[in-house]
């Protein structure tokens, strides 16, 4: 078998040193030792495949070249003492030009390709296109939104602050002098045009929303390095009920992981914050006794939602008798409003309502209706501020207890559940639309027939007293919902 050979004996520069200058047909072992001697004499070291064992590889390039080849990993990894096959046509180089040309147009390809891997997979830190990573400007963004402007303010880290109620949370502490910085992952489990816009909302009122995932520990390192955060106000979540079935992964790496990920940051920070956290009305799962009161038992979960949100209840106590942070757990009750999420009933209805299309209402055993506690998000935005207002500090340091924190759980409810047919019913009359209903008996998917909070407890310790009613709060996200989706603006897609 004829080989060719390609071989460089220039040392001028990068260009030069892949000239072709002599052209080998290694017949003979002679041939061969030749050439591997030329190889030694001139610094070169020979690359390229074999395509028999005692072959010799097809061309060779200086050890120094080599050095300036990417070190990538896959199967096209160029090693010292390994091959990399050029484009050889029909067992020939057709000129040292179109091999070089071939050659520079592969790095540079996998170069790419490599650097669009790391973007989207290993959790390289981005905020759009630009990294955070020893940028000056990413710094300056978040310092400023952390600035606190009255006496006593707090410093607040908000995750989810693009989702509902991390985005109405944040623009509440903004607006009365907090420093709020928000972290976001903007992940697609529904449109997040929304959370964009919710972005640029906040963004006009000072606060910056970092995008990361709270699974990426060396980002909220960075975080807590940058700024002294008093407190964290935990609202990253995957959320829904139903979803946990389709993909049950994500719940625990949002709910579980992430949420362990966040107490690490927490716990290791300097001064330790004091952390309010989103838990959920679902860990009352089978529940039958009501109203849910806090003592009540959350032990039959009826969901993989509600196990992962009963999961996280229990690594909060762990965090707090082990490092001393000061937790406390909100039991949101299916919070609505303007701003929501497209996935709740009572926006996806509006949706097909105003579209003609049919509705699905689920019955549970027995004909009867299913009923929730439907809490406005202006209440439970309240409850959250008085959470972080009176929370204590954490007392840890280094990482290690100094004493006993605070640790706390709250029912956030409206305390006043409301049938899914008569939520229905106030749509129908807040869009002046007659709704297309399709009742059928409520799935076996992780659904409860019922919530409803007692809220005794919350309304002692945080004066929480929600006081807005299905009827006003509906009226209000119909009015949102329109003037956002009502098509003046043809580019904005509907949810
Ligand atoms: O409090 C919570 O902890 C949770 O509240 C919310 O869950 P849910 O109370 O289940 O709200 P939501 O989906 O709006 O369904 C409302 C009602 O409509 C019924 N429902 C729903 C969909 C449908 O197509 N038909 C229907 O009848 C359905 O059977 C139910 O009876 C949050 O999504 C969740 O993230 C979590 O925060």
């Amino acid at each position: 078998m004829h080989e060719h050979v390609l071989i460089s004996d220039s040392n001028k520069n990068l260009e030069d040193r892949i000239k072709v200058h002599h052209w080998w047909h290694l017949k003979t072992a002679k041939e061969r030792l030749k050439f591997k001697a030329l190889c030694k004499r001139g610094g070169l070291m020979a690359v390229g495949s074999i395509s028999k064992p005692g072959q010799y590889p097809h061309t060779a390039m200086p050890l120094s070249v080599q050095d300036n080849f990417p070190s990538t990993p896959g199967k096209a990894k160029l090693e010292r003492n390994g091959y990399f096959s050029f484009s050889r046509i029909s067992g020939r180089w057709h000129s040292s030009t179109s091999a070089k040309f071939s050659f520079w147009v592969i790095v540079l390809i996998f170069l790419l390709a490599c650097a669009a891997f790391q973007l989207k997979f290993s959790g390289f830190h981005t905020i759009g296109k630009v990294s955070w990573l020893n940028n000056p400007a990413w710094e300056k963004n978040v310092q400023h939104s952390c600035h606190v402007k009255r006496d006593e303010g707090l410093v607040v880290l908000v995750t989810g602050a693009a989702g509902f109620v991390g985005s109405h949370v944040s623009l509440h502490l903004k607006k009365r002098g907090d420093g709020v910085l928000g972290i976001d992952n903007f992940n697609s489990y529904y449109d997040p045009s929304l959370k964009t816009a919710r972005r640029a909302l906040l963004e006009k009122h000072g606060v910056f929303v970092v995008e990361g995932d709270i699974n990426d520990a060396a980002l909220l390192q960075t975080l807590f390095n940058l700024v002294p955060f008093t407190h964290v106000m935990h609202l990253a979540a995957q959320a829904g009920v139903r979803y946990a079935m389709e993909n049950p992964g994500s719940y625990v790496h949002s709910n579980v992981a992430g949420l362990v990920v966040l107490f690490e940051a927490c716990k290791n920070a300097n001064p330790q914050p004091a952390i309010v956290w989103a838990s959920s009305s679902s860990v009352y799962g089978l529940n039958r006794k009501v109203p849910f009161s806090e003592f009540d038992r959350t032990d039959k979960p009826a969901s993989l939602y509600a196990a992962t949100k009963k999961a996280g209840e229990v690594v909060a106590h762990t965090y707090n008798h082990i490092y001393g942070l000061s937790i406390t757990g909100l039991r949101f009750f299916t919070v609505y409003g303007p701003w929501g999420r497209p996935d709740m009933a009572y926006f996806s209805f509006t949706k097909a309502i105003l579209e003609g299309n049919t509705i699905t209402v689920y019955q549970g055993p027995n004909g009867a209706d299913l009923a929730r506690d439907f809490t406005y998000i202006d209440d439970v935005v309240k409850g959250c501020v008085a959470s972080l207002d009176t929370a204590q500090k954490s007392t840890g340091s280094g990482g290690k207890k100094k004493g006993i924190a605070q640790l706390r759980i709250f029912n956030l409810g409206n305390t006043k559940p409301v049938t899914v047919p008569d939520m229905v019913k106030i749509l129908e009359k807040n869009l002046k639309t007659k709704a297309h209903m399709n009742i059928v008996s409520m799935p076996r998917n992780g659904d409860v027939p019922f919530t409803h909070a007692n809220i005794t407890r919350a309304l002692q310790e945080l004066s929480y007293n929600p006081s807005t009613d299905l009827e006003t709060g509906l009226k209000k996200f119909v009015h949102w919902y329109r003037s956002y989706y009502d098509y003046s603006d043809q580019s904005r897609s509907t949810p």
